[in-house]
């Protein structure tokens, strides 16, 4: 018998945007329908990768080197991608990402301004062709975002730049969605909870007829 496979769902947006209310509320949704899934996240997902992260969200007074950070990051997800995603993807089951390479694009392409090219290098080198089916990206005006961040505890390293920097991940975000708008999901994480998770509904009952029927 075939193996289908599961369905790779991230969930994107910058600070505050609403990702961990909203991850339960897709998890849920899976559960309610017997829908088997592995819930994960970047940095993280696995303990390696979770030591990886608590070394790049922790503040330190030493600077951190931006292409040092990138590489970080990039560590994690190969571990991550053998360990948890790969193998879950293989089983059949849907992986829902609480972040993924987007992330790279917004946060160290756009906010710290890395190059792109080397982003785009190191994603074939680490993931080949493997890339979210889709993206579901909550888009939040980070002044809002940052002020709803900072109800839910103490800022991380990230959390702590300036609001250029998020302007310049939102932006980033954005600009990736709009180039490929197959793949992205742009939701207006500023509308009442009910109605952004009304949106989130629909689009993975999208996934579920792309899972039974792939084109
Ligand atoms: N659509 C919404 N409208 C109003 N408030 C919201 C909405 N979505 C989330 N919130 C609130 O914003 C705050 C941040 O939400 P949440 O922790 O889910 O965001 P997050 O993106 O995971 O942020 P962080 O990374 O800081 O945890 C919470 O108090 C949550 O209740
Ligand atoms: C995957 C990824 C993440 N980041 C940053 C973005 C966030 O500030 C933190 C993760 O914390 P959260 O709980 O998801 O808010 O890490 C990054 O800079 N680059 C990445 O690729």
């Amino acid at each position: 018998m075939t193996l289908q496979r599961g369905r790779f769902i991230a969930l994107e947006g910058g600070e505050g945007v609403g990702k961990s209310t909203n991850l339960r509320f897709v998890t849920d949704w899976l559960e309610a329908r017997g829908i088997p899934y592995v819930q994960t996240r970047e940095p993280g997902g696995t303990p390696l990768a979770e030591e990886l992260r608590e070394l790049l969200l922790r503040k330190r007074e030493e600077a951190v080197d931006p292409t040092a950070e990138l590489l970080m990051i990039f560590a994690a997800r190969a571990q991550h991608l053998a360990r948890v995603i790969e193998p879950a993807l293989a089983r059949g089951e849907w992986v829902i990402c609480d972040r993924f390479t987007d992330a790279t694009y917004a946060y160290q392409g756009g906010g710290r301004e890395l190059d792109r090219a080397l982003i785009a290098q190191l994603e074939q080198t680490v993931q080949g062709d493997l890339r979210p089916d889709r993206v579901l990206l909550l888009d939040l005006d980070p002044d809002a975002g940052l002020q709803r961040a900072a109800s839910t505890g103490a800022a991380d390293r990230f959390e702590s730049e300036q609001l250029a920097f998020f302007q310049r991940v939102r932006a980033a975000y954005l600009q990736r969605a709009g180039s490929a708008p197959e793949r992205y999901a742009v939701i207006d994480a500023g509308r009442p909870l009910e109605e952004v998770q009304r949106r989130l509904g629909s689009e993975l009952e999208k996934q579920i007829s792309r899972a039974r029927d792939p084109e």
